[in-house]
């Protein structure tokens, strides 16, 4: 497929971000005439305002959590004798990390820039759509439009921050996740709403810079949708660490007072803080940019529907990352638009597979996860043995004063294949990697247990876990 023989296929990509530019990247490496249409920053807001700088940010309220808790340790730090002349031991320069966090987001874009730009793919400044389904309509940024014909067309817009029509954010006391690296000073007390992943991983860094945090939730706990025994071990350190949590607690409105903001919960109470974070969801981009006029069909929440090797239902018109609603993840943008381009381009190609993706919750301790889920088990839906394991009892675990957490594995009753796992630990996100090889490969868990782990390390409670789920013939 893609265009007519004799000349390069003619690929057009809306919105840079992870979902984009990857399909971008394939489709030129593929031979296509490749254009990328971006209207705000090569790498989407993935980089510049999303993944990028939240997981920056969080890198410093890390040092601050092992700071905090290095004087159960033996470390003693300026201040933490009770002198009260030495305030805080470590104090957060917000100012400076903020400008840290934009610049190594900026660079992170203009690397993005200058690889496509290698690769020679063609990037446009400005706001695309869909001019049926074989053009896109250009408004430059600098002005001036461009019509551009099109064999082939990705969407990968994105989604942005849900707002509510009483909590409007104003960027200064009442913010979304995007503004909050405007700030130069901690908040003295800041108010996040929702308690989703977006909202427990600013609730855990702000707390951890300094801020008291109360965290409003209108489910009955932190994190709804994960793993509930992770939930409830993000709960309890929270909580541990002073952070007041709110459950069942609908924000239906924030407003400016004074100093201050006010929330208002859906039963007439109010919480007060200097600032607040909504992070209530989003919403994805793809109002007003031609699609239902193109024949792209979009669910009630205005996700593009899409199939397992991205194809809308338009001809030629393909889909990746948030503006999808699959699965929001930069992985599964970038996996999507790769997919998308292998499929269109006539490339080798396999139908997406969300079950082998890992994904990890910047918390401390973080979360991360692969494969299918308790919930899953306990509805019956696959049929497995459980083993969780805390990490209390790991000999490096104590060293290193982790009290929170544990390995849980999945593995399939009978055969012992490993289906999936938990980890909840400093640096899940790394440690997740050998069960995410396991699920990948078909692994058992006597294959898993049988590997050398290093003595001692947090590792080696994965192949505990392994060697405690051994079936007996
Ligand atoms: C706070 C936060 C933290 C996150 N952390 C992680 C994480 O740690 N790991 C992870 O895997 N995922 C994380 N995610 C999810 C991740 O950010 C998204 O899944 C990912 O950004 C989706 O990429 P995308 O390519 O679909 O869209 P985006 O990166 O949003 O890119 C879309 C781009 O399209 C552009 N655009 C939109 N409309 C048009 C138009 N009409 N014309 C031209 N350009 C247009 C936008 O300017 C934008 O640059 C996080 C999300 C949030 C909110
Ligand atoms: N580390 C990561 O990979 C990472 C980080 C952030 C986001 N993400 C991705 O983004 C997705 C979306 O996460 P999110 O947290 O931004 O959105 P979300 O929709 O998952 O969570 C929003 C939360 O806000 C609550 N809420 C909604 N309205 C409310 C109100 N009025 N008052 C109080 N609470 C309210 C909802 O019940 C929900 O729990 C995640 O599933 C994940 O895929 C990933």
């Amino acid at each position: 497929m893609g265009g007519v023989p004799g000349r390069a296929p003619r690929v057009v990509v809306i919105g840079g971000g992870p979902g984009g530019y990857e399909a971008a990247l394939v489709a030129s490496q593929l031979g296509a005439e490749t254009t990328v249409v971006e209207r705000a920053g090569m790498g989407g807001a993935t980089v510049l305002t999303d993944v990028v700088p939240s997981k920056a940010l969080i890198s410093v309220a890390e040092v601050m959590n092992l700071a905090a808790e290095a004087e159960e340790l033996g470390l003693r730090f300026p201040g933490s004798d009770g002198n009260p002349d030495t305030k805080e031991p470590i104090s957060v320069d917000l100012g400076r990390v903020n400008a840290r966090v934009r610049k190594l987001a900026e660079a992170q874009s203009a690397d993005i820039g200058r690889r496509l730009a290698s690769e020679g793919v063609r990037v446009l400044r400005g706001t695309g759509r869909l001019d049926g389904t074989e053009r896109v309509a250009v408004e430059l940024e600098d002005g001036g439009s461009e019509i551009i014909d099109a064999d082939i067309t990705l969407v990968s817009t994105g989604s942005s921050p849900r707002e509510l029509d009483a909590a409007k954010p104003d960027g200064k006391r009442i913010l979304t996740w995007k503004q909050l690296y405007q700030l130069d000073s901690i908040p003295e007390r800041l108010v996040v709403v929702g308690s989703g992943v977006t909202g427990a991983e600013f609730a855990n860094a702000y707390d951890a810079l300094g801020s008291d945090v109360v965290l409003v939730s209108s489910r009955d706990r932190v994190l709804p949708g994960q793993d509930a025994d992770a939930a409830e071990v993000i709960e309890e350190v929270f909580r541990r660490r002073g952070m007041e949590l709110m459950g069942r607690s609908r924000a239906m409105a924030a407003r400016c007072e004074g100093d201050g903001v006010v929330v208002t919960l859906e039963d007439g109470r109010e919480v007060r803080g200097t600032h607040c974070l909504m992070a209530v969801g989003s919403v994805p981009n793809t109002a007003g940019i031609g699609l239902e006029e193109a024949g792209v069909q979009l669910s009630e929440s205005g996700h593009i529907e899409v199939d397992r090797v991205s194809r809308t239902s338009a001809r030629g018109v393909y889909a990746a990352g948030d503006c999808t609603g699959v699965l929001p993840l930069a992985s599964v943008a970038a996996m999507q638009g790769r997919t998308a381009m292998w499929h269109a381009l006539g490339d080798a190609v396999s139908p997406l597979r969300l079950r082998k993706v890992s994904a990890n919750i910047f918390t401390a301790p973080e979360i991360a996860t692969v494969g299918w889920t308790q919930q899953q088990v306990e509805s019956g839906e696959v049929d497995a043995e459980v083993l969780m394991l805390p990490l209390a009892g790991n000999a490096r675990a104590k060293m290193l004063g982790i009290r929170d957490g544990f390995v849980k594995l999945f593995a399939s009753t009978g055969s012992g294949r490993v289906l999936g796992g938990v980890v909840c630990a400093p640096r899940a996100s790394e440690l997740i990697f050998p069960v995410a090889l396991a699920v990948e490969h078909g692994l058992t868990v006597d294959q898993v247990a049988h590997a050398f782990t290093v003595y001692p390390s947090l590792s080696g409670s994965v192949a505990e876990a392994a060697r405690r789920l051994h079936v007996t013939s």
